[in-house]
């Protein structure tokens, strides 16, 4: 079989399990039917990138990262890893670091769900250290919207509140973390509709990537 067939066939067996969770995430919100659900899945999975990480082994792991603190940009991602561990996951109360045991198969939240669930859905910070004696693989599968496509919070998500965020397309949003990333600000409260309200949208990755292991 070629690589590329092994994608493809990846690929295809990920839309499946993709088109499950996202309903069942719209159902927990209250998105009427299964039939509107499958229209927001549908348009949650026209851009699917797909990155193959590979961590070079470190003699000196402490003093380097093998990704940076980040949050995902887009609708969701599954995150496959090798046996080798690496990645791990921001908590807050008390502001920790947590690892994830290798082999697990983790489905982040990105920055535009949080934004479609009005914030009832919120994407996670996460960042990959290196190893002094493995090197360390790990294939992660992206799911945005069309990079036109204007996303805002869902009526059912926002209730009888108010949008917690302004529509943005992804075009727009990238530009936007580009921002958040020279000056060290949150990209979520730079889209949100009252910033104040919302401590809890990171203080940007520059700030959370000081806490310590
Ligand atoms: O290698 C990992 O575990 C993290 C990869 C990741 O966060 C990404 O590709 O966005
Ligand atoms: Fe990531």
């Amino acid at each position: 079989m070629m690589c590329s067939d092994v994608m493809e066939e990846f690929h295809r067996q990920m839309l499946a399990v993709v088109d499950k969770l996202t309903v069942l995430f719209l159902a927990a919100l209250g998105v009427a039917g299964v039939e509107a659900g499958r229209k927001i899945v549908e348009t949650m999975s026209e851009t699917v990138t797909m990155h193959i990480n590979w961590y070079p082994k470190c003699p000196d792991p402490k003093r380097t990262l093998g990704l940076a603190t980040h949050t995902d940009s887009g609708f969701f991602t599954f995150l496959m890893q090798s046996h080798v561990s690496g990645l791990q996951l921001f908590r807050r109360e008390p502001d920790r670091w947590v690892g994830v045991p290798p082999g697990a198969l983790i489905v982040n939240i990105g920055d535009l769900f949080q934004i479609l669930t009005n914030g009832r859905f919120r994407s996670t910070y996460h960042r990959a250290i290196v190893n002094r004696d493995s090197t360390r693989v790990s294939v992660a599968y992206h799911l945005g919207p069309p990079a036109d496509a204007k996303v805002a919070p869902l009526r059912e998500a926002v209730g009888g509140g108010k949008p917690a965020y302004r529509t943005v397309t992804w075009r727009e949003y990238f530009l936007v973390r580009k921002e958040a990333f020279t000056t060290g600000g949150s990209a979520l409260q730079m889209v949100s509709l009252s910033p104040g309200d919302h401590d809890d949208d990171g203080d940007g990755a520059d700030q959370i990537s000081e806490i310590s292991s």
